[in-house]
Formats: C-alpha cells, structure tokens, sequence
C-alpha cells in the first residue's frame, strides 16, 4: 500500500491507474478506522483496480472546537488495517496541504441541509462539502463510497455531484454494528463503561420506531415515543428524533404511499455526541 500526502502524488497515482484504464475507488474517512469504514474498503476493491482511502479529520466540518480536539487519531493503527482490506493507497494529507489557504467557499443545499445534522451544526456541511469536492478533484474516482450511518451527508453528497457534475459515482453501504446494535463509529472509542452499556438504546429506539411505521402509526406519536424513552434514561440527552421521508429529509406529518421512511436520532451520551438512523422502505 502507498502512502500519499500530497495533492500532486494522489493526482499523479490515480491518473497513471485511470491511463492503464483501471478502475479508481475513493473512501474517505476520517480514520480511527472500524468495521464499517473496512467496509466500504473492500466493497470499493469489489469493484475498482485501485482503492485510495483518505485519513483527514477536517476542521472545517467541526463545529465544535473541542469534539475536534478530541476526535480519535491512531494513524498507525489505521494504515495496518487498510492494506488487509484491499486498499491500494493511503491519502493522509496535512491541513495545510488540503487548506493552501483559509476557503471562503459557501455551499448551500437548500431544504437537505436545514434539518436534522444541518440544522444541529451549522456549518458541518459546507465542510463535508468542501473538502469531499477536493478529494474529488485530486483523486478523479470513477466510485467514492459512503456510509449509511450518515444518511443526510449522503444526501447532500449526491446533491453535491449533481450539481456540480462530478463524473463519478456514489455507492452508499449499509451500516455495520456492534452485535448489540450500537452503529459503530469512531466517537465511540470516547464512551465510558455506563454509556456504553446505554449506547444499544440508540439502535433499539430506532427499531421500536421502525415498526411503529410499518404500522401505519402516525409520525408524531412514532417521535414522541422515541423521544419519550430517550429522555427517560439519564445517561442520555436527545438532540433530535426525527421521522421524514429517506430521499428528501423533509419531516413527515403523513406517510406518502410508496416513499421510503428515514428515521433518525442523534443524542448525547456522556459528552459523546452519536447519531444513528433506521430506513422503512
Ligand atoms: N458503522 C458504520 N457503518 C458503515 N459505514 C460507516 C459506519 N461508520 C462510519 N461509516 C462511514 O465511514 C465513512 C467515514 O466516516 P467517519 O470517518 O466519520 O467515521 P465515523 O465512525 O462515522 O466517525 P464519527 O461518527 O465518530 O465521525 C463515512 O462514509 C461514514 O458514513
Ligand atoms: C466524508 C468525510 C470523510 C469528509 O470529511 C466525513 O464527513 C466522514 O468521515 O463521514
Ligand atoms: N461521520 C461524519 C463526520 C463528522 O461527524 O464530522
């Protein structure tokens, strides 16, 4: 596996695979890399010749200085469980490689980025977006592949490309669990004993709510149910619960007949800000 730090030498790698007409594969992440985050490893060397994933916690998506402070960085750990995935390539570049200069860019999506992780943190998708478009740019994938875990950054992703006509496409994988249901994630690692053993509750809510849709029980009663029993453990601080529909993200007062149902939750659990979401399609 070859380490690249640069924008040249990522540019420079995936041209020379693309001319050889192989397939370029693009994960980024922010590393303290997972099960989930191997994942997309190997479902992109299913399908690629190349797989570069990038390792960059990305300052500009934080709204909050002290998660970024705290956000898990093991770089040796993650370039030993890359290579074993089928990775290719390892993109680590420093901030001020990615950030020659302080960005000024602006994005705005509208209705997708009002709600839920939008609306909770202002600014995280305008630097998603920013730094996703740079990776796009330096890596030229044919495929960058996603989590469902983060389920509006999807979205907004795709929005992304659309609108700015990348030529690649967006594959978007399941998420992966702990066998208790906890999604994993790096944030994880942060969680004391007591809010691990609460953590499943994130998942289970989600499942009781999902059936609840299935039920044809109305979205209001479906989130006041699930904020009710988030608010009842004392480890545990709700942010949202929200019931909307999987392609707009738009809060749903009726189910629309043959349109997929998102559930999403995001909660704080012993100074460890998690989010979770469940598809009823
Ligand atoms: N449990 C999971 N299952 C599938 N994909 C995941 C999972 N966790 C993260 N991903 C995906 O991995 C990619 C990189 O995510 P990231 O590095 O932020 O990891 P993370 O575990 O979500 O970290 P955190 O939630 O603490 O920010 C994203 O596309 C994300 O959706
Ligand atoms: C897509 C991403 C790597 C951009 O920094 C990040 O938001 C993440 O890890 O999901
Ligand atoms: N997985 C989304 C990255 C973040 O929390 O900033």
């Amino acid at each position: 596996m070859q380490i690249l730090t640069t924008a040249a030498a990522l540019h420079a790698y995936t041209e020379t695979a693309r001319r050889a007409g192989q397939r370029v594969g693009l994960v980024p992440t922010m590393g303290a890399l997972h099960d989930g985050h191997l994942q997309l490893v190997q479902a992109a060397r299913a399908q690629c010749n190349v797989v570069v994933a990038s390792i960059f916690v990305n300052p500009t998506q934080f709204n909050n200085a002290e998660d970024f402070r705290l956000y898990p960085r093991v770089p040796e750990a993650d370039a030993a469980l890359l290579a074993p995935a089928g990775c290719t390539a390892l993109f680590t570049p420093s901030v001020e490689e990615m950030y020659p200069r302080p960005t000024v860019l602006r994005f705005d999506f509208g209705d997708l980025e009002r709600v839920m992780e939008g609306a909770h943190r202002p600014g995280h998708f305008n630097g998603v977006a920013t730094v996703v478009s740079k990776l796009f740019h330096m890596a030229r994938p044919h495929q960058a592949f996603f989590g469902q875990k983060d389920w509006q950054q999807v979205a907004i992703i795709r929005q992304l490309v659309a609108d700015l006509s990348f030529d690649l496409e967006i594959v978007t994988c399941p998420t992966i669990r702990e066998a208790d249901g906890l999604a994993m994630s790096s944030r994880n690692c942060r969680l004391d004993a007591p809010a691990r053993a609460v953590a499943p509750l994130l998942h289970q809510v989600l499942e009781a709510a999902a059936a609840q849709v299935r039920q044809g029980v109305p979205p209001a009663q479906v989130k006041a149910a699930a904020d009710a029993t988030l608010a009842a453990e004392p480890l545990l601080t709700p942010e949202y619960v929200e019931v909307a529909d999987a392609e707009t993200l738009q809060p749903l007062d009726v189910y629309a007949p043959g349109r997929a149902v998102v559930l999403c939750l995001a909660a704080h659990l012993g100074g460890v800000r998690l989010i979770d979401n469940v598809v009823v399609e």
